[in-house]
């Protein structure tokens, strides 16, 4: 097993590439640091390295605590300022002494006549990183803890490091402290790698900002939210790797997290060559797919669109029925399934040429078995999305809507209405049933054929439903679209659609109803003999 020959490639550059003598530009040693981190891993040998280098470090209560521990001579903040530390913590760097050092324009003169008038040493480099606000609200902390998480000094030094960049290197990230003593003993940061920590400064600013907005908008202004659809919608997003190319060759790709963990951005990757572009999207196709049912259930998906879904009484068993689908289309496709991948169902997928597998988690035995086949991806895909809304963006702007999920008033059979024919029992409420949940994964217009908790026939994006449904019967074949369940992401418009379905011989139709002429689809239904039903519910998928 490779077991990260599949990662994504990490393309955060190092700032410290270029030796000042060999071709950085403009280089400022670093003789005076402020050090003032929540994080404090890292820290003691931080310390020490900078003290080796001869630089001065001031730092604030407990990070200067674990220095001075350390064995590193230092000047505590509070005695820069003759001002203490107060407030719980609120105010220990907020002072002119500390601020002046750092925003100094070092290039001019009259900067540097005014620091040496009001008796203030300049800073060459600021580490500081912030009180962790994201983590506190995932602990579930009560809102006075999670403002109190709030840092306030750390990002005014963060920011003001960074505009000043001319002046002061500023590191926000300690997997960054091997640069840093790297660049203390070659003379310091040039201005390029300068240039680049105040972007990464920013960038760690603006995130933290986002998630304090964000949090600040959902509890304390909901009266301004739009049917829960709040009034700012903040988003950063993190490369997290390269691609090879985006959907096609000549498209520059790379992917990105927003940092949260779970989800196809965040997915584990076992083995396999690297993801492209293209597998992320069908594989978060194909999860939404197969967790849209309860029972083990597999999709296979090409290009977005299932080729087969398909549910069983084990996980094996659900993809012999989903590949059985359609096995023409399912060579090369994107496997996603809801259960533990087995050592059968690991023993199935090697056999066919397949792209990716997605699953929550892998029985002993089963990546190695998958492994045989060098090029498949095996993805670990932990934790469901939470997010509350789909957003699309537009030239401009975006279009935010709430997240299409399964309603219990149109999506629960108990609840559909009996339009035409005889009722279904248990047994063939359950396959119709299925047949509803599945075509959700396919693309508008959507039919879908289903027998046996199996997709046998699948017609999708075609721009009218008439062709949808030849194509779903056409694909199902005449033997399997006889007796077959069908379902209709949305009404049938005219009678002409339904006619196809009950031609080729279908058992019972689902779909939402709401048509202007319903009562012709009806009459048409009825006339078949075949039992339709209305759901009152309706799922496009664009
Ligand atoms: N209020 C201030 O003046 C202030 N100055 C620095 N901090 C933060 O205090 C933390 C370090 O504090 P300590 O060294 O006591 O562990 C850092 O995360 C830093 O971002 C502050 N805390 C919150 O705003």
């Amino acid at each position: 097993m490779t077991a990260t020959e599949g990662t994504p490639r990490p393309i955060h550059p190092p700032v410290t590439r270029h030796h000042p003598q060999s071709g950085s530009l403009q280089a400022r040693p670093i003789r005076r640091a402020l050090v003032s981190v929540y994080d404090k891993s890292g820290l003691e040998e931080l310390a020490q390295g900078l003290h080796a280098a001869g630089v001065q470090l001031v730092s604030t209560g407990s990070t200067a605590g674990k220095i001075a521990a350390a064995g590193v001579p230092v000047t505590k903040v509070e005695e820069l300022t003759g001002f203490p530390e107060c407030l719980d913590g609120r105010v220990k760097t907020l002072h002119p002494k500390v601020h002046a050092g750092i925003l100094a324009d070092l290039r001019l003169d009259d900067h540097r006549r005014q620091l040496a008038d009001l008796g203030v040493e300049p800073f060459d480099l600021v580490i500081v990183n912030l009180y962790p606000f994201r983590e506190t609200v995932a602990s579930g902390a009560t809102p006075d803890e999670c403002v109190e998480q709030i840092d306030i000094g750390g990002p005014s030094m963060v920011r003001a490091a960074a505009k000043n960049h001319p002046s002061v290197a500023v590191v926000v990230n300690p997997a960054r402290y091997g640069e840093v003593l790297e660049a203390v003993e070659v003379g310091g940061f040039g201005l390029a790698d300068r240039r680049r920590l105040a972007a990464e400064a920013f960038q760690h600013t603006a995130a933290y900002d986002t998630a304090v907005a964000s949090w600040f908008t959902d509890r304390y202004a909901p009266e301004d939210a739009y049917n829960g659809l709040p009034e700012f919608v903040g988003e950063t997003l993190e490369r997290k790797g390269s691609l090879r190319y985006g959907e096609n060759p000549h498209q520059a790709a790379a992917l990105y997290t927003d940092g949260e963990p779970g989800g196809i951005a965040n997915a584990e990757q076992l083995h396999g060559k690297e993801m492209s572009f293209n597998n992320y999207v069908d594989t978060e196709a194909a999860r939404r797919a197969a967790f849209d049912h309860d029972e083990p259930c597999v999709a296979i998906i090409k290009h977005a669109n299932p080729c087969g879904i398909a549910t069983g009484h084990d996980i094996a068993e659900a993809h012999r029925k989903a590949h059985a689908c359609d096995p023409l289309s399912a060579y090369g496709g994107v496997i996603a399934v809801n259960r533990p991948v087995t050592i059968e169902l690991a023993e199935q997928v090697a056999e066919i040429f397949t792209e990716v597998i997605a699953a929550p988690a892998y029985e002993a035995g089963a990546v190695e078995v998958l492994a045989k086949k060098k090029n498949i991806r095996v993805l670990k895909v932990e934790g469901l999305p939470t997010r509350p809304g789909d957003v699309k963006f537009l030239s401009g702007g975006a279009v935010i809507q709430h997240t299409d999920v399964f309603q219990a008033a149109g999506d629960d059979p108990a609840n559909w209405t009996l339009a035409s024919g005889e009722a279904l029992s248990a047994d063939e409420l359950a396959e119709l049933s299925f047949a509803w949940r599945a075509c959700r994964a396919v693309k508008s217009n959507a039919i879908l054929l289903a027998k046996d908790g199996a997709s046998v026939g699948v017609g999708m994006g075609q721009v009218n439903r008439v062709d949808s449904a030849k194509l779903a019967v056409e694909r199902a074949g005449e033997e399997r679209a006889r007796g077959a369940y069908a379902a209709s992401d949305a009404f049938f418009p005219f009678p002409d659609g339904l006619e196809i379905l009950t031609a080729a011989g279908v058992k019972a139709v689902v779909q939402p109803g709401g048509s202007v002429r319903d009562e012709q689809v009806v009459e048409a239904a009825a006339k078949a003999g075949v039992t339709m039903y209305f759901t009152g519910t309706r799922h496009f998928f664009h």
